[in-house]
């Protein structure tokens, strides 16, 4: 008992406290520190390197965001990709599109794998689709070997770019997400804090400008337990058929005949989807197109 405090460089000054009722697990990877501990009022958390990577309690608003902004936005997904995603959240999300036939995950560490199997089942049953692969390596060398035009979808749901999802913020791997998508195909990526981040926000706008030839957005939501209580969302497609993230042409309704099994949506839906992309004007300035 006690509390759990969120202190980072990556956020100086401040630090989100939950209440510890029991720590469950804790260990080093090759890659990191690995925590599960019983929180009083947000069910099991997974820490990561001292860093928050989920709680039972609010997970539902991140997954879901960041698979069905990129999925609802196109019709008729196929092939998805995941990169990183190791507790399976993103893959219960993404089985939920009964028109995908193949999702590949590449996540580095397989303490993530199996500690979110053990204590997050809820979370981990994306696996037990039998349309999901597992690979454990690093996710830029993955792209690498992927023949070009692959995937309908990307998405990267990575940790923080201080740790092993470093490269994940880098040119070079936008550079490889984008070969491996067909055109008009579409990537999402975890984009940081519009309150912590602005600057490499800013650094990862550029970039993705100058890659993805088709449409590039930033769209956010709440996430009570992230640092400033909220995370971003980078939406790019390449060039080709285009892309309109910001109105669902392929809207997910809470009975899609693959969610029965998912339990129902928690925070998605269709007008959330529209808002996400409304930016307060601090934001619009460095986002937006000049
Ligand atoms: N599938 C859940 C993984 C969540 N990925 C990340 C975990 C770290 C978190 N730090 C937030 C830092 C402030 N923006 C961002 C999401």
């Amino acid at each position: 008992p006690g509390w759990f405090s969120e202190i980072s460089p990556m956020w100086p000054g401040e630090a989100h406290s939950l209440k510890v009722e029991k720590i469950l697990f804790q260990g080093n990877s090759e890659y990191q520190k690995v925590m599960v501990f019983q929180s009083s009022t947000y069910g099991k958390v997974l820490v990561l390197d001292g860093v928050i990577q989920l709680t039972e309690r609010d997970e539902c608003a991140y997954q879901e965001m960041i698979v069905h902004l990129p999925l609802c936005s196109i019709s008729n997904p196929k092939k998805v990709l995941v990169i990183g995603g190791g507790d399976g959240g993103v893959l219960r999300e993404v089985s939920r599109h009964s028109s995908v036939e193949q999702i590949d995950i590449c996540e580095i560490d397989k303490m993530v794998v199996d500690v979110s199997k053990q204590f997050f089942p809820d979370v981990a049953v994306g696996y037990e689709d039998p349309r999901v692969t597992l690979h454990i390596g690093d996710g830029v060398a993955f792209l690498k070997a992927v023949p070009e035009g692959t995937y309908d979808a990307v998405i990267v749901d990575s940790s923080d770019p201080i740790g092993p999802a470093q490269e994940l913020f880098e040119k070079p791997f936008f550079e490889s997400v984008a070969r491996a998508l067909r055109p008009g195909g579409v990537v999402c990526t975890q984009a940081e804090s519009i309150w912590l981040h602005m600057h490499i926000i800013e650094d990862i706008v550029k970039n993705c400008r100058q890659i993805f030839k088709g449409s590039v957005n930033y769209a956010w939501t709440t996430v009570p337990t992230y640092p400033s209580g909220v995370i971003g969302f980078m939406l790019c497609s390449t060039e080709g058929p285009s892309v309109d993230f910001k109105h669902p042409v392929n809207p997910i309704d809470a009975n899609d005949s693959q969610s029965k099994s998912k339990g129902p949506l928690k925070f998605y839906n269709s007008e959330i989807h529209t808002a996400a992309f409304c930016l307060p004007s601090f934001a619009k300035k460095v986002i937006e197109p000049k």
